[in-house]
């Protein structure tokens, strides 16, 4: 197996690791005595929902597995801020440091600075990930079928909603369908394949088409012209989570902006 084959194992495998010390310096009872456990979150199917609403899911990404460095400069705050200035209707945030460059800062400064749904992207293989997403104030939590069993993806699911947050499912493939339940508000769809991180938005499309008709559809990386989007869109994709085509810019709220006027213009 190469390096790029198993990413997902390692990352699995180090998510195992950091959450074990976590429990143990800060056990849930602690995490429910935040501040943020008290907020409400806001929705995300409710903002990507709203009429002439642009689907766009911002991300801040300073490095990936596949790209290597992407922006090793950017301020959280202000790169979300310009997000929500430039029309996103959701800012996700990267929380791993080991093979995304996050900072333990960058979600707590993104959740101070914005008033629309922050989403915390995240590898989730524990509950405890999902009361510490709450703690630190997440309004969305993101489940990926290819590292979790149907039945763990439901409970997750579960303890997420019952926390107030609304739950996005990340499939790759036919056989991640199975991980569909009810307490999935979204369904992203990752255009990239984590074997090889080729891209394949005809994949994407096909495999929409197989999911419940009321379902909110998201598309999923490598998404890098309008173009793209509109051909997202037509095929029944109502969100757009976008890292990389912002985040390598000088100024990723500014590509935001004008991407954003483009796909909105052509609604
Ligand atoms: O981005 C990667 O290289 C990657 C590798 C392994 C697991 C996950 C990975 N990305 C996480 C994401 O879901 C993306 O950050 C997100 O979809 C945005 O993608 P992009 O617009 O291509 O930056």
């Amino acid at each position: 197996m190469s390096a790029k084959q198993n990413i997902l194992d390692k990352i699995v495998q180090q998510k195992l690791a950091e959450v074990a010390v976590q429990k143990e310096q800060t056990p849930i009872f602690q995490l429910m005595e935040c501040e943020n456990f008290k907020r409400k979150c806001y929705s995300a199917k409710e903002s990507i929902s709203k009429q002439g609403a642009s689907g766009v899911i911002a991300e801040f990404k300073r490095q990936s597995p596949s790209k290597g460095v992407i922006n090793g400069t950017a301020k959280p705050a202000d790169v979300v801020k310009d997000y929500e200035e430039a029309g996103a209707s959701m800012v996700s945030v990267l929380t791993d440091e080991k093979f995304f460059g996050a900072k333990a800062s960058d979600f707590a400064s993104a959740r101070e600075t914005l008033n629309i749904p922050l989403l915390r992207k995240e590898f989730i293989v524990d509950s405890y990930q999902i009361y510490q997403s709450k703690a630190m104030g997440a309004d969305v939590i993101l489940l990926i079928a290819a590292i979790l069993t149907p039945q763990r993806c439901k409970d997750f699911a579960f303890i997420a909603k019952d926390l107030g947050m609304e739950v996005l499912l990340e499939l790759h493939d036919d056989a991640e369908l199975k991980h569909v339940n009810k307490f999935v508000d979204l369904v992203g769809i990752n255009n990239r394949n984590l074997k090889d991180f080729s891209v394949d938005t005809e994949r994407s499309i096909r495999l929409a088409k197989r999911l419940p008709e009321d379902m909110i559809r998201v598309a999923e990386s490598g998404l890098d012209s309008p173009e793209v989007v509109k051909d997202m869109r037509e095929n029944g994709f109502q969100a757009f989570l976008m890292g990389e085509h912002f985040m390598k810019m000088d100024s990723p709220g500014d590509t935001c902006k004008s991407f954003i006027k483009e796909i909105v213009a052509a609604i």
